[in-house]
């Protein structure tokens, strides 16, 4: 039987060993490895490595609800995926544009953030839980719990938490951004039925973009660098506190591309968009509702708003059962929301008016400060029509044929003065397959206009004359 002394040193120097292992490990070996041993051996070697990891555990679920970061993990992990992961899930939803490739249960990807290597590891886990309370006798179910386990150098904790995990939330937003498909909201439920006064959607498939929108070129760059600047503020709107929201009023005659500018804006900056009828409104009640029914990054959209406004007018003067208007909607309300509640809930919102009679407008809704932006849309001028033939016929204005060329000239030289619209050139640019036919059909319905447009003249001068004599 050994002595107590003879024990005592056996165990000295069996510690003063293990401590030499624990410190050559934890001095010499890399962060990296040591994640990498500790993840394969860490049953023999837990305590030398592990004393200097931590690990997160990122649940998918908080109670019932989803919890934010786990998601922005999985999206995020997404665009990390090495080639040393071995099972991947892969994924589309109907409406999404493209196929989402994530971490397998069991699966571990390393990442490296500055010099802070992360391991993430996705845990999946069944768990037998009681149907109806934790009687262990009633039906029980089986259910699955998924979360990510994040392990890293013990040092890098705070770091973790306060710059990584909030990259990781930028870097999925950035990635849902990208992968989204804007929605188009309207009142009722896209099955005719307006009457219900809720938001239905659809996806917003309108081709257009800045680069197929025929409008003066200063203009269109002013106005992408004012979207970009809006979007980069968040940090300025919450500084100055003014509500992080944006108002554009577009006025110009039909078919001059507002519309197709609204889908354009929508589909650079992947926003939702709220087309807003305010004929088919009740009451302020309802419009309060359906302002606060939507969803951030999005557009609310209020077209033809001189009419609307004659609308309201109307109604103003329309007697009621008991002789008096309780539930009215009003232009004042509506600038109110605009300026209130529509403003302070949510963030990067953005508001879009459309008139094609800004003289129209009630100058309340013009007065500097309600809209930040007003823009005109003009007719056809000689560079749109340019773009157009471009986008429609594939002609480079630069390069054309002696035909073409010619075609080019005249059109350039009638178009300003014809005072015709980009929907009505378009029109005309689809006429045909052939190209040449195309254009000499924009030369005649040019020459066309401008005979109308003389004929208008003329007869506008003899009204003159008759008038003054
Ligand atoms: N500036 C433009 N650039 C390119 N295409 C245009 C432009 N303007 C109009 N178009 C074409 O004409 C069609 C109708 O235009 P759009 O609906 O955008 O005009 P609008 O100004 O909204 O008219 P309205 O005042 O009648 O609502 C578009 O789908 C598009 O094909
Ligand atoms: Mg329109």
């Amino acid at each position: 039987m050994p002595s107590t002394n003879t024990l005592f040193s056996a165990y000295t120097s069996i510690a003063a060993s293990v401590m030499l292992v624990r410190y050559i490990a934890n001095e010499f070996i890399p962060p990296q490895l040591q994640s990498y041993i500790s993840s394969h051996l860490g049953h023999l070697f837990s305590a030398p490595f592990s004393s200097k990891l931590i690990t997160l555990i990122i649940d998918e679920f908080d109670g019932l609800v989803k919890n934010e970061v786990y998601e922005a993990s999985e999206t995020y992990l997404s665009t990390r995926i090495t080639p040393s992961v071995e099972r991947l899930r892969v994924i589309k939803a109907p409406k999404e544009k493209r196929i989402s490739v994530s971490m397998e249960k069991g699966q571990e990807l390393k990442d490296v953030y500055e010099e802070i290597v992360l391991t993430w590891r996705l845990i999946g886990a069944e768990s037998q839980k009681a149907i109806n309370g934790d009687d262990p006798y009633l039906p029980s179910m089986k259910t699955q719990q998924r979360f990510f386990e994040l392990t890293f150098c013990k040092k890098h904790k705070d770091r973790v938490i306060s710059e990584y995990l909030p990259y990781v939330l930028d870097k999925a937003k950035a990635v849902k951004a990208d992968n989204k498909v804007p929605k188009l909201y309207t009142l009722g439920n896209f099955y005719g039925d307006m009457s219900n006064g809720v938001w239905g959607s659809i996806n917003l498939e309108h081709p257009a973009t800045f680069d197929t929108l025929a409008m003066d070129p200063e203009m269109k760059k002013d106005l992408i660098d004012d979207l970009e600047r809006f979007l980069r503020r968040r940090e300025f709107y919450r500084r100055v506190g003014k509500a992080w929201k944006r108002g554009y009023l577009l006025y110009g005659p039909p078919g001059t591309g507002k519309s197709s500018l609204i889908a354009a804006m929508a589909n650079y900056l992947k926003f939702d968009v709220y087309d807003l009828e305010l004929s088919s409104l009740q009451s302020d009640a309802e419009l309060r509702r359906l302002l606060v029914a939507t969803g951030n990054r999005s557009i609310l959209v209020i077209e033809d708003i001189d009419c609307s406004a004659d609308l309201e007018r109307e109604r103003d003067r329309e007697p009621t059962n008991f002789g008096f208007q309780t539930q009215r909607m009003t232009l004042s309300g509506l600038l109110n929301f605009i300026d209130g509640l529509w403003t302070s809930c949510g963030d990067e919102r953005i508001i879009v008016f459309t008139t094609n009679h800004k003289d129209k407008l009630d100058p309340a809704l013009l007065r500097p400060g309600r809209m930040d932006k007003h823009i005109h849309m003009s007719y056809c001028t000689k560079q749109g029509f340019k773009l157009l033939a471009l986008n429609y016929l594939g002609i480079d204005g630069e390069k054309q044929c002696h035909q073409q060329h010619m075609h080019f000239g005249e059109i350039e030289e009638l178009i300003e003065k014809a005072q015709v619209t980009p929907a009505e050139v378009a029109e005309e640019l689809m006429k045909n397959d052939d190209a040449d036919e195309c254009l000499d059909g924009v030369v005649k319905f040019l020459k066309r206009k401008h005979i109308e447009a003389d004929r208008d003249d003329r007869q506008r001068a003899r009204i003159f004359n008759l008038l003054n004599y």
